[in-house]
């Protein structure tokens, strides 16, 4: 196989050098020329690609009770389908019909409900903190964005720990129980005192940090275990870091905050009871999961724990016959942490999360771009959001056999320092341009880097630092397939809005909206409505047509640009036209 590169440039994307043509409805911007070079001779051939629709107005599914605030956004901009309790089987139906999806912890969004989904699924939205309820290596190989509210309950959290600890210390729900009962046990519910105790807080986090600073207040001694919080962090409120055996071997009470991974999965079992220290009491208001609830149940049975107060549970709702919730020195809530009015007025708004979907054309609702700043891609990036996708279609409809492409560099000009300009949005959209018209895999800008991985596909990123004014942020995006047989030896450049100026060194004036068949031919009278007129007897509108040629009756470049797409059988005609030696349909 002839090996060759394939190189699209665009030379310039100003919106100071041209005011000819706006790439997008708002805001106007024009680019000064579109240079695009192979090397190499290909068959003559065509490609015919389709691209999906999109709705207009998304549908968010909220499969669980979100606040009012967060519903009255949604419903604004959205079609909203709150249906609670669904089943994991109507979930899976549903989701094929949502473009958001937003949950609390209840809802276990699985690899399923993203494979169910067809690729329509843009966002899960969790109203809390905890995603260990998401699949989110299925959900990242979907290009599906999960964002959370992080911060929107870890008071309402912190506060239902410190309920729970001294709802236990004193015995408060146990007594309560029998007095409902008619009873008036006031010996047997003597409890403990917390000041002065010892309190280990296993996840040294926001809520953790929030039960520390309320546990002093109440005059316990603090240590922390937390392998990744900053020790000055823990001195600034008085709270000693220190190892997990240590942590365990010397608290009296020990409260759990970290979230549930498979490192933290289980991490009180038989072998961590067995070095606490004896008639020591736990809370969890974490994840049932870092506690192995069998081996909870041998150690309350066995003394090593007095007591535990528990708001999550490995399998929620747990069952009520569970050996563990009827234990009677436990107390149990139904995962309240985050249950406060002021709570779920903070968490409501992950809802907005999910509003640019509605509010940005389609060309940023593929990107969904919530990790780079959405004001920069709109604001100055969004022009060559769409250049940069135009660039790669090009170039892998350029590439014989476009499943071949595993080495693509991408060369930005500009004036900016490379930290003032983040790529990652133009390189994802870049390799969406090249994966999308070979595959039936939806790119975005989740899943770029995983699928060009996924497939093979390397792409680098070079700078070239310009002088001058970095006004604008790039002068030039250029982007290379190495070491594949090119289908059409062309060239581009020149003026306005995205053009396409030269074909080699054949002249041509073509603008890159809609779709375009180049051609190259002998030089010679008729071409133009040979063409035209197959492309006529089946309504296909031409928008434009320009030819470049060397000389009179030597080789020529047809550029001819359509509305419609033209069905196989007229292209096919157009290939077979006796003079066309080259051809090529380019869907941009
Ligand atoms: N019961 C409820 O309704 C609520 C539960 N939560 C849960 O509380 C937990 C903590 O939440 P945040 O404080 O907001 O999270 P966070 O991310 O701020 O804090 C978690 C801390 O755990 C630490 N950590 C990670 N691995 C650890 C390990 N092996 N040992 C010790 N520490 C480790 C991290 O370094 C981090 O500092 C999460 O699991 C969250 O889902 C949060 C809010 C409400
Ligand atoms: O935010 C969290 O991690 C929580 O556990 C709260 O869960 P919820 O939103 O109340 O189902």
């Amino acid at each position: 196989m002839a090996t060759s590169t394939t190189s699209l440039n665009v030379p310039s994307l100003n919106p100071k050098l041209s005011s000819s043509l706006s790439i997008s409805s708002t805001p106007q911007f024009s680019v000064s020329s579109l240079n695009l070079r192979t090397h190499g001779r290909g068959t003559r051939r065509f490609i015919v690609l389709a691209t999906a629709g999109l709705d207009a107005k998304p549908t968010v599914l909220v499969a669980e009770k979100l606040g009012a605030a967060g519903l009255d956004l949604l419903k604004e901009f959205a079609n909203v389908d709150c249906s609670y309790n669904l089943s994991p089987e109507e979930l899976n139906t549903k989701i094929s019909l949502c473009d958001a999806l937003i949950v609390r912890s209840g809802t276990k969004v699985s690899r399923e409900v993203f494979e169910s989904s067809g690729g329509r699924l843009k966002v899960v939205g969790r109203a809390g903190v905890g995603i260990d309820n998401v699949d989110l290596a299925a959900a990242t190989e979907h290009g599906c964005l999960v964002v959370n509210a992080p911060t929107a309950n870890t008071v309402a959290a912190a506060e239902h720990g410190i309920a729970l600890l001294a709802a236990m210390a004193r015995n408060v729900a146990q007594a309560d129980a029998s007095v409902k009962a008619g009873k008036w046990l006031r010996n047997k519910y003597v409890g403990v005192s917390l000041v002065g105790k010892t309190l280990a807080v296993m996840g040294f986090g926001k809520v953790g940090t929030e039960v520390a600073r309320r546990a002093k207040g109440l005059g316990m001694h603090v240590i922390a275990h937390d392998p990744y919080a900053p020790a000055d962090r823990a001195r600034a409120i008085g709270v000693e870091l220190v190892t997990f055996d240590e942590a365990i071997a010397t608290a009296d009470f020990i409260s759990l905050h970290m979230p549930l991974t498979p490192t933290t999965s289980k991490m009180l079992n038989d072998e961590t009871f067995g070095k606490m220290k004896k008639g020591v009491r736990i809370v969890n208001v974490a994840r049932g999961g870092v506690i192995d609830e069998e081996a909870l149940v041998r150690a309350l049975d066995s003394g090593i724990v007095a007591q535990a107060a528990l708001d999550v549970f490995t399998k929620e709702p747990p069952s009520p016959e569970s050996k563990l919730v009827q234990h009677e020195n436990v107390i149990v809530t139904p995962h309240l942490g985050a249950s406060t009015v002021e709570a779920q007025c903070l968490v409501a708004p992950v809802s907005s999360l999910v509003l640019p979907l509605v509010n940005h054309g389609s060309d940023l609702r593929d990107i969904m771009p919530f990790h780079v700043s959405l004001q920069q891609v709109l604001s100055e990036l969004k022009p060559y959001v769409i250049l940069a996708e135009k660039l790669g279609r090009l170039a892998v409809q350029l590439v014989t056999g476009g499943s071949g492409v595993k080495s693509v560099k991408v060369t930005y000009a500009s004036a900016r320092a490379p930290d003032d300009l983040d790529t990652r949005v133009l390189r994802a959209m870049i390799t969406k341009g090249i994966i999308e018209p070979i595959s039936s895999v939806f790119v975005n800008l989740v899943n770029a880097d995983f699928t060009a991985k996924q497939r093979g596909v390397r792409i680098t990123e070079e700078r070239i630092v310009l002088d001058g004014s970095p006004e604008a942020p790039l002068e030039s995006i250029q982007v290379q397939i190495a070491n594949v047989e090119s289908k059409f030896a062309s060239a581009i450049s020149d003026t306005g809005e995205i053009r396409l100026t030269r074909v080699g060194s054949f002249e041509v004036d073509v603008s890159l909206e809609g779709s375009i068949i180049l051609c190259r031919q002998v030089d010679q009278p008729g071409m133009i409505g040979k063409v035209g007129s197959i492309l006529g007897q089946e309504n296909v509108n031409v928008s434009f047509m320009s030819v470049g040629r060397i000389a009179p009756r030597k080789q020529a470049v047809m550029a001819i640009g359509v509305d419609d797409q033209p069905s196989k059988q007229s292209l096919q005609r157009i290939g077979e036209i006796p003079a066309i030696e080259e051809f090529v349909f380019l869907k941009l």
